[in-house]
């Protein structure tokens, strides 16, 4: 059986690592659209309609736009932009989010990736929300550590021109507190107050990382730093993309320092659980093109198809 697959934003950043990720594939026949062609709305419509899976890595006002164009039933869409990822009627593409969730996408025909700050949020909360260890009212903060291919083609330009002192240096942003992956952060973790977040975008190219504080005092009775990595490392037993480091390990550190390009050229998450009796730090690291992005594409589609979920990755 062979997939016919076309990617709309062919030549962006998450378009092109989608293609290096199908490359080899002999289950699936990339449809390519012609580069000066590749805004032009009637053969997208017509490359889009022709796909068994189509990816949207495009802005979102032309992912919506693109959505709007599908008119043949059987066409699956696997939007990686923010557009679609709490709109009824769309799967969240996270495979490790809930039992129920393979399934889901198994039977999607509009299914939306996650962000990335918001995947390695998610994956570090949701298990403890769901055990009841984090109170699901508790108002959470988190800071994002991330390389600048996030921003795409014009974020990368910007940084590789050289020349700007002030690119050199850490630079938080997004300090109007309302970073487009909240509404999927508070929505796909169960949490019900919206979390202060901080992203940091940093002079290397990818790599991410998650920190979420939290007191044990505000968390469940008794609750231990001990309690909350078994919580996760029981969660994510079977799940070959989601390691959960042990209770403080030393051993990933180096020399103290938590590596946040550890992930890269992967579709893994780590997730460490580092704390001691009053205080922990949850940190989930990945690659923002991997399971940040093309990464999670490629895996959301493979269990849409029902082929080996790794399946390339
Ligand atoms: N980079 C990352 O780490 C992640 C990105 N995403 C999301 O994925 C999506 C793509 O991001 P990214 O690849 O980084 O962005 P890029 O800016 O690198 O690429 C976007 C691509 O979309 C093309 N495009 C823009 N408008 C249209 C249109 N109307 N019709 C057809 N093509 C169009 C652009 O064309 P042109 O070549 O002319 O510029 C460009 O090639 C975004 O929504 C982004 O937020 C999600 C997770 C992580
Ligand atoms: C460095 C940088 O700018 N990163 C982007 C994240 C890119 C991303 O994941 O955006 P999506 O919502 O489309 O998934 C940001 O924080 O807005």
């Amino acid at each position: 059986m062979t997939y016919k697959v076309f990617v709309d934003g062919q030549e962006g950043t998450t378009g092109l690592r989608i293609h290096e990720v199908l490359a080899g594939r002999s289950d699936i026949e990339v449809l390519r659209i012609d580069s000066d062609k590749r805004k032009d709305s009637a053969e997208r419509a017509r490359l889009l309609n022709a796909a068994d899976v189509a990816f949207l890595c495009l802005p979102d006002a032309a992912s919506r736009e693109a959505a709007a164009m599908i008119d043949n039933p059987n066409t699956c869409l696997i939007d990686a932009s923010t557009a679609h990822r709490t709109v009824p009627g769309w799967t969240f593409g996270m495979p490790e989010l809930c039992a129920g969730q393979r399934e889901a996408i198994r039977a999607a025909k509009r299914i939306a990736n996650p962000g990335c700050h918001a995947s390695a949020f998610i994956l570090a909360l949701r298990p403890l929300v769901d055990a009841g260890l984090v109170p699901a009212g508790l108002p959470v903060s988190a800071t994002s550590l991330t390389g600048y291919s996030g921003g795409g083609k014009s974020m990368i330009a910007e940084f590789e021109a050289g020349g700007n002192a002030r690119l050199q240096s850490p630079r938080p942003y997004s300090l109007g507190l309302a970073h487009k992956h909240l509404p999927e952060m508070k929505a796909h973790t169960g949490l019900t107050t919206t979390p202060v977040f901080m992203p940091i975008v940093g002079n290397f190219y990818k790599g991410l990382a998650v920190s979420v504080p939290l007191h044990l005092s505000q968390l469940k009775a008794g609750t231990t730093a001990a309690m909350l990595q078994q919580c996760l490392a029981e969660r994510y037993a079977d799940e070959a993309f989601v390691h959960v480091l042990p209770l403080g390990d030393a051993a990933n550190l180096d020399g103290g320092f938590f590596d946040v390009q550890a992930c890269n050229d992967t579709n893994r998450v780590d997730i460490g659980v580092f704390g001691n009796d009053e205080q922990v730090v949850l940190i989930a690291r990945l690659d923002n093109l991997g399971k940040g992005a093309s990464g999670a594409a490629v895996q959301a589609m493979n269990v849409h198809l029902g082929v080996a979920e790794g399946l390339g990755l």
